[in-house]
């Protein structure tokens, strides 16, 4: 006998690049797994950087798993969401449209239910609803690599919806903007931002809730990096490790984010401000991999890639050597305390926890009163869209008791 349907999640997805799309693919392949634990996932809106595609009728079906798996091959071969016209029941929109539309659908969808709601639903989306539909909420997820989607996201908080992101930017900039992407602690889950699917914002949070003040955070929590750097101690170049790195789905979408020690930092920022630090990324020191003249405002993604990164490898080879010949290694390390965070790279004995590391894994220290000379350790894999797009499913899936069905 098949399990009843318990909680019905809508979600819109912001960005289908690797990680959306991973998490696609992620969501159609766990139909069987969720309906056994009673959970459906309806995805009712997929955002690009141009374009929404949204369900006609987001409160019974969604858009349809045969028209989110051409989605996913038509974006992984570079078509637009447009491509798909004509191949689904669904309503497409352009920029600026499709942004207020997602809002629309976040404000409309993202209250319990007001019959009002679903008048100015019916109205922004041109359809009728049968009346005896009960709106259930929405989930936000964020899986673009932006800072754009913050003002949607705050939109979304103010309008009682949950949020999930794999994007750091929104938690990274204004403090203010922190503040309120958090105010509704229990509606958001931003697992993947930390570690990609590793329990490391999950142990900080119930470490905090039990009392226990965390003192200091240590680790390796960029995948890029550690996978550079061990790649480095086995004699490869610099640049085509950067390109692997690049075509495994550790990167950002431009690698200078993980060279220069940004993405690193903005780790280090969602954790020191989840500790209380009210900081901003001023405060931390941050060291970069590639010189001022090669950055995003002097030299493109692209050509960074295809003529800047060769210009580094001759720096970053002697430096392993250096750091070899006295029986060490390199490791990207991120230090979080209450005097102070800071991101950069350490010569480090190659027997510590650090220096085993090996390819994209991270490890990340926990250290606290109950923590204090044994502390909690977090390791295993640290990045790609694949383990990424697990650990943004797995904070969907754990949103599931706030939309229970009532009757
Ligand atoms: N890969 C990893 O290991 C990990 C990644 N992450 C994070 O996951 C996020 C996604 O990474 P990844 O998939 O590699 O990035 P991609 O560049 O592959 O994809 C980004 C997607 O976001 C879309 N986009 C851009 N602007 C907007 C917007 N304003 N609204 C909606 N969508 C938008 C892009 O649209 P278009 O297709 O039109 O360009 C694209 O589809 C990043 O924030 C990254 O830091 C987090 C942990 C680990
Ligand atoms: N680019 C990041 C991906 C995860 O956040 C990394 O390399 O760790």
């Amino acid at each position: 006998m098949p399990t009843p349907v318990k909680s019905v999640l809508p979600v819109v997805l912001l960005g289908c690049g690797g990680v959306g799309r991973h998490l696609l693919r992620h969501i159609v392949s766990c139909r069987p797994l969720h309906a056994d634990q009673g959970v459906s996932i309806r995805v009712v809106g997929v955002a690009d950087s141009s374009s929404l595609l949204v369900a006609e009728d987001v409160y019974s079906s969604g858009l349809d798993d045969a028209l989110l798996t051409h989605l996913c091959a038509a974006k992984a071969a570079g078509s637009p969401l447009s491509s798909l016209l004509g191949q689904g029941h669904f309503q497409l929109f352009q920029n600026p449209e499709a942004r207020s539309k997602v809002i629309d659908a976040a404000t409309t969808l993202g209250r319990t239910t007001d019959l009002n709601d679903i008048s100015d639903f019916e109205l922004n989306f041109h359809i009728s609803l049968p009346h005896t539909y009960s709106i259930s909420g929405l989930v936000l997820v964020d899986c673009s690599a932006t800072y754009d989607t913050v003002s949607l996201l705050k939109d979304a908080v103010d309008h009682g919806c949950c949020t999930v992101l794999a994007n750091k930017k929104p938690l990274t900039g204004a403090y203010e903007d922190f503040q309120k992407l958090v105010s509704n602690f229990r509606r958001l889950r931003f697992e993947s931002t930390v570690g990609a699917g590793l329990p490391v914002i999950a142990s900080v949070t119930r470490i905090i809730a039990s009392g226990d003040p965390v003192s200091r955070i240590v680790g390796s929590l960029s995948g890029t990096l550690g996978y550079v750097m061990s790649e480095l101690e086995d004699g490869k170049r610099f640049s085509e490790v950067v390109k692997t790195a690049k075509s495994l789905g550790y990167t950002e979408p431009d690698p200078r984010d993980d060279l220069g020690g940004m993405d690193v930092a903005r780790k280090a920022l969602i954790l020191a401000r989840l500790l209380g630090q009210q900081i901003s990324m001023e405060n931390i020191s941050v060291e970069s991999l590639y010189p001022i003249e090669l950055g995003p405002d002097t030299v493109s993604t692209k050509d960074f890639l295809e003529s800047g990164l060769v210009q580094l490898d001759k720096t970053m080879e002697d430096r392993v050597k250096a750091a070899s010949s006295r029986g060490n290694v390199l490791r990207y390390v991120c230090e979080i305390e209450s005097t102070g965070c800071q991101v950069g790279l350490k010569e480090l004995p190659k027997d510590s926890a650090l220096g085993r590391l090996r390819g994209s894994d991270n490890v990340v220290e926990i250290y606290s009163r109950c923590y204090e000379s044994s502390p909690l350790v977090i390791q295993g894999a640290g990045a790609g869209n694949d383990t990424t797009a697990a650990g943004v499913l797995a904070d969907l899936i754990d949103l599931q008791d706030l939309f229970q069905k009532t009757a």
